[in-house]
């Protein structure tokens, strides 16, 4: 049997015993192989809940301490490559209970003796709090992810409303500037060529006279979505005021946009527009033109709305390619 004194030498074991003893934590000094005790300080009667008197002399498997034995075995193994190594592993106490530990384990020669001298902590509550903050993080993250889907919804929609005309859904004003600009800046780019439209629906003043500003806006909206069927998905419609509407036609020439808008027309003439109000008709006139290469927003715009103005001229209820 081994003893701290043959180990250390009797002054070196004073010193030893102290700490040893001192030392709050769980302490074993064992054999290296066979797991067999020869010393436990205090903390390890506090924590395992066995005397002293109880175990020097039996091993670690004599009292069935590793609840996973492997983590003994493969402990070992490494303590003889490295010396000393640190391990989480589970240990089974007198009374059955069984505690998540984290063991500091150094192995030593001691008289040509592997001996082990492990300090063991015990960090059940420390891990089970960690557990709790990691739920509480990853519900803290599902909550943060879920208010920024919300954030990004409510931006979206914010966005769309800064670009969308709210009476007939189609886009605004301000939208449509950025849009034509845009529009002109690519063109003048790569050569695409793109055609705008102003439609204005004619004697519209009289439909408001006649039957009411709120038949008036419904006569809007039932343009806008006549406009929205009859045009490509790729081509963008806005409301730019009033009656008065923008369509950008895009990769078109004013030949292959003239259908489009003619069909709008017809829509438009075509349209049981007595349903909503006895008696109501209505046309639209339309102007078109196609994009020449840097002429720019204001030309371009300009001269479609001239389009529209012979349209009207020439007695309404037509399409005109300037
Ligand atoms: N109901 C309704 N009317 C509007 C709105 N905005 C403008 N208006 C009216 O639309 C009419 C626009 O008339 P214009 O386009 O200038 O003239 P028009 O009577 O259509 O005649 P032409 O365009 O020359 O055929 C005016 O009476 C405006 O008061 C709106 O949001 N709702």
């Amino acid at each position: 049997m081994h003893s701290i004194d043959q180990a250390c030498g009797a002054s070196e074991a004073e010193k030893y015993r102290r700490i040893f003893h001192a030392t709050p934590d769980y302490a074993t000094f064992s054999t290296l192989e066979t797991g067999i005790y020869l010393d436990v300080n205090p903390g390890f009667e506090r924590m395992t809940g066995y005397r002293r008197d109880e175990v020097i002399g039996r091993s670690s498997s004599d009292i069935d301490l590793w609840v996973d034995p492997v983590d003994r075995n493969s402990a070992v193994a490494r303590l003889r490559e490295q010396g000393s190594l640190f391990i989480t592993t589970r240990m089974r106490m007198k009374d059955g209970g069984v505690l998540l530990v984290e063991a500091s384990l150094a192995a030593f020669d001691a008289n040509g003796e592997e001996l082990l001298i492990a300090v063991v902590r015990d960090i059940t509550a420390r891990d089970a709090l960690e557990r709790e903050l990691v739920g509480h993080r990853r519900h803290l993250e599902r909550l943060v992810a879920q208010r920024t889907a919300e954030l990004e919804e409510a931006m979206r929609r914010l966005e769309e409303l800064t670009v969308t005309d709210e009476l007939t859904g189609a886009g605004n004003r301000r939208a449509f500037t950025r849009r034509l600009r845009a529009r002109c800046a690519e063109s003048d780019r790569t050569g695409m060529p793109f055609c705008m439209a102003v439609l204005d629906l004619d004697h519209f003043k009289a439909v408001n006279d006649r039957y009411g500003h709120a038949v008036g806006d419904q006569a809007i909206q039932v343009f806008a979505s006549l406009a929205l069927r009859e045009m490509r998905a790729v081509d963008y419609l806005a409301r730019y005021g009033g009656d008065e509407f923008v369509l950008l036609l895009q990769d078109a020439t004013s030949e292959q946009a003239i259908q489009p808008v003619e069909r709008i027309c017809r829509a438009v003439a075509h349209y049981p527009w007595a349903r909503i109000a006895p008696g109501m008709e209505l046309t639209a006139s339309i102007g078109v033109t196609a994009y020449r290469r840097e002429e720019g927003d204001d030309a371009v715009f300009r001269r479609a709305d001239h389009a529209l103005y012979e349209a009207k001229r020439r007695g309404r209820n037509q399409a005109l390619i300037a």
